[in-house]
């Protein structure tokens, strides 16, 4: 397997999963953090940072209102953005109707979120049907469809983390079964009467890289072998799905890949200085705001 330096998002990213926790007083506490970050921040940097909050459903309009009185914060310092997501979307093929306590993509959008979250390792331990690759697919679809940019998961576990060769066979399968379809779910998500192909001519994803042992553990996976997952699951996208959807103007070159479980403010130090990854994933530290403030700085100054 080849490294592929080119394939490297053009900017990087800090992504807060709540999970099931948060209050209005985090969201206020996040607004000031996110002031803090801009005011202080060098605005020479040449890379720019995302931070995208994934709060439980009944914060994120909270949290978007908040962030909105802010101002034009994202306009002020090009280097820093702030963009909410979700957590999770129904498998539900439809908008709206009588599905009691599910929420559509749809809704996800018009409430301004711009991300969702898919194929998470808890989500898919709690309701592995809703997970399906099936679901999956129609989860990714009706993003597309509505405009959202899905946070892909992929991982493997403990047993399979012992080799690279199960490691490979495991993150291979996954993507190319999530991704099977492909020309399929792109011409399905293109039949909202919004989206054409002048108004929606770029499919854009994020892949995150999640061993599934590390989630809520306090092991960081070793450096070295995070660095070698990651390329390969890099050679693995432009391999096997670029040329599947270059016709969908999809740019390899922007694929960010996301490595999460675990991180907090002490191995972020050393985790960052992987080329291979272009942002973090990150549950329990980002409901501590000094922890997180300290990772969103140790992302600004070290990667590039
Ligand atoms: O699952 C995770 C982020 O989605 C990782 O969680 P922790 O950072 O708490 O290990």
């Amino acid at each position: 397997m080849m490294i592929d330096k080119k394939i490297t998002a053009n900017k990087k990213y800090v992504i807060c999963n709540w999970k099931m926790n948060g209050s209005v007083l985090l969201c206020e506490e996040y607004c000031r953090m996110i002031e803090n970050l801009v005011s202080c921040n060098d605005k020479n940097r040449i890379m720019p940072l995302e931070i995208i909050v994934l709060p439980p459903n009944p914060y994120i309009n909270i949290f978007s209102r908040l962030l909105d009185n802010l101002g034009d914060i994202n306009m002020q310092n090009d280097i820093i953005s702030v963009r909410v997501g979700a957590q999770s979307i129904s498998s539900v093929d439809f908008d709206f109707g009588s599905y009691t306590g599910e929420v559509s993509s749809k809704m996800l959008h018009d409430i301004g979120c711009s991300y969702i979250l898919i194929n998470h390792y808890e989500s898919k331990k709690i309701n592995p049907t809703c997970n399906s690759i099936k679901n999956i697919q129609i989860k990714l679809k009706n993003s597309w469809k509505n405009c959202l940019i899905p946070i892909v998961c992929i991982g493997h576990t403990i047993e399979e983390h012992d080799s690279i060769n199960s490691v490979q066979e495991k993150v291979f399968n996954e993507i190319n079964e999530i991704f099977s379809n492909f020309d399929f779910l792109i011409n399905e998500s293109r039949k909202n009467d919004h989206i054409n192909d002048k108004t929606f001519s770029k499919i854009e994803f994020l892949l995150a890289y999640e061993p599934s042992f590390t989630i809520g553990s306090d092991k960081l996976q070793e450096i070295d072998k995070v660095d070698v997952i990651c390329s390969i699951i890099k050679d693995i996208v432009s391999n096997n799905i670029e040329s599947n959807i270059q016709k969908y103007k999809f740019n390899i070159n922007m694929l960010g890949l996301i490595y999460g479980g675990s991180i907090d403010q002490f191995n972020i130090k050393y985790i960052c200085n992987s080329s291979k990854i272009d942002g973090f994933l990150i549950g329990r530290k980002s409901l501590d705001i000094e922890s997180l403030t300290n990772i969103c700085y140790n992302v600004l100054n070290r990667l590039s």
